[in-house]
């Protein structure tokens, strides 16, 4: 079994941006009170440093609430242990498997039906067919999308979207799970049983990393608190 863990050790990230040569614009971005630091500009490139320094230990057993205003790099900060975003400097260690609770939908095929998605998202989790088909059942159950699993995913509503993309990632239990605000998916009636399935996959998550507005919902689930600032890890608390 995985011991579950996360180093960061100055981790930067800086993203180009490109194609915004407006000096008005710049010296918006220049003054802004959000956000992270604008690093460096060109005639039509500008270089967002979202990250810059981060270093952190998370343990197994960690509820690590990110706080900060917009703009300062929490969600970055929950891309780049999900993989999505390397680091630019610095070094990065996640040990044990992952389930990233932003964007759920990204990556689901409208053309394909509610069947082909699991399959396909259950093969992007890296699962194996078998362990797909085994699932499969639970899945299709959960979302209470019935029928419409026959159905191209673009005759679904938002909300079924939704439904179907929440039931697939939280089929697997995983080592470390990541989240951009307390997840809240579908109508009353989905609403419930779908905050049974997240609280049961926090309580068996070696590892919690969550970013939040809330200092309620923080400090209800974490142990650790990191505020970030502009980019960077500004204090870390540990109760
Ligand atoms: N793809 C991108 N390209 C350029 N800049 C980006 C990109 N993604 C994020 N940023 C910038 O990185 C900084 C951090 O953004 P991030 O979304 O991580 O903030 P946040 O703390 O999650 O904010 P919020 O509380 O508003 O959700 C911001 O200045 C944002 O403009």
């Amino acid at each position: 079994m995985t011991v579950a863990h996360i180093i960061l050790d100055q981790c930067g990230l800086s993203l180009p941006v490109y194609g915004v040569g407006n000096q008005s614009f710049k010296q918006l971005a220049l003054s802004a009170v959000t956000g992270g630091k604008i690093a460096s500009t060109s005639r039509h490139i500008m270089v967002v440093e979202a990250l810059r320094g981060v270093s952190l230990d998370i343990q197994p057993g960690d509820r690590v609430g990110l706080i900060g205003h917009n703009g300062s790099g929490k969600t970055t900060l929950l891309r780049m242990l999900a993989g999505i975003y390397p680091p630019t400097a610095g070094s990065l260690s996640v040990e044990g498997n992952v389930t990233s609770l932003i964007d759920v939908t990204l990556g689901m095929d409208f053309e394909s039906t509610g069947y082909e998605n699991i399959y396909i998202r259950g093969l992007i989790l890296g699962l194996k067919k078998s362990q797909i088909a085994q699932l499969m059942p639970e899945i299709v159950e959960f979302s209470g999308l019935g029928e419409y699993m026959h159905m191209p995913v673009r005759t679904y509503s938002s909300g079924m979207v939704l439904r179907l993309a929440f039931s697939i990632v939280t089929s697997v239990q995983p080592d470390i799970l990541l989240m951009d605000e307390w997840l809240s998916v579908g109508d009353a009636e989905f609403v419930s049983r779908a905050e049974a399935r997240l609280k049961r996959l926090v309580d068996n998550a070696s590892i919690l990393v969550l970013a939040s507005h809330s200092p309620k919902i923080v400090a209800d689930l974490c142990n650790v608190r990191v505020t970030l600032e502009h980019g960077s890890v500004v204090g870390v608390e540990r109760s």
